[in-house]
């Protein structure tokens, strides 16, 4: 496992933020899962849309 969850941050709209710890360099980071729940036509276009906002944004945070 490269990450090691530490405690949840928080929750939004479309996923949950969780503290972890790069496990090879010991530097935490928030890591947010979103919700992949599969409908018929595939994975839900909010979790698809939520990805690729998150993809354009270039921010040292993020
Ligand atoms: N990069 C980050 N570093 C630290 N905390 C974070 C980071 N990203 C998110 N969080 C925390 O996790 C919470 C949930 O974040 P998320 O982006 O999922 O939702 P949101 O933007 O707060 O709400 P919504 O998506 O519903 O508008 C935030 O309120 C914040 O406390």
């Amino acid at each position: 496992r490269m990450y090691e969850k530490l405690h949840i941050v928080g929750e939004g709209s479309f996923g949950v933020v969780y503290r972890v710890r790069h496990v090879a360099t010991r530097r935490v980071f928030a890591m947010k899962k979103v919700y992949m729940e599969r409908s018929k036509e595939g994975l839900r276009t909010t979790a698809l849309d939520e990805i690729c906002a998150l993809k354009e944004i270039r921010h040292p945070n993020i």
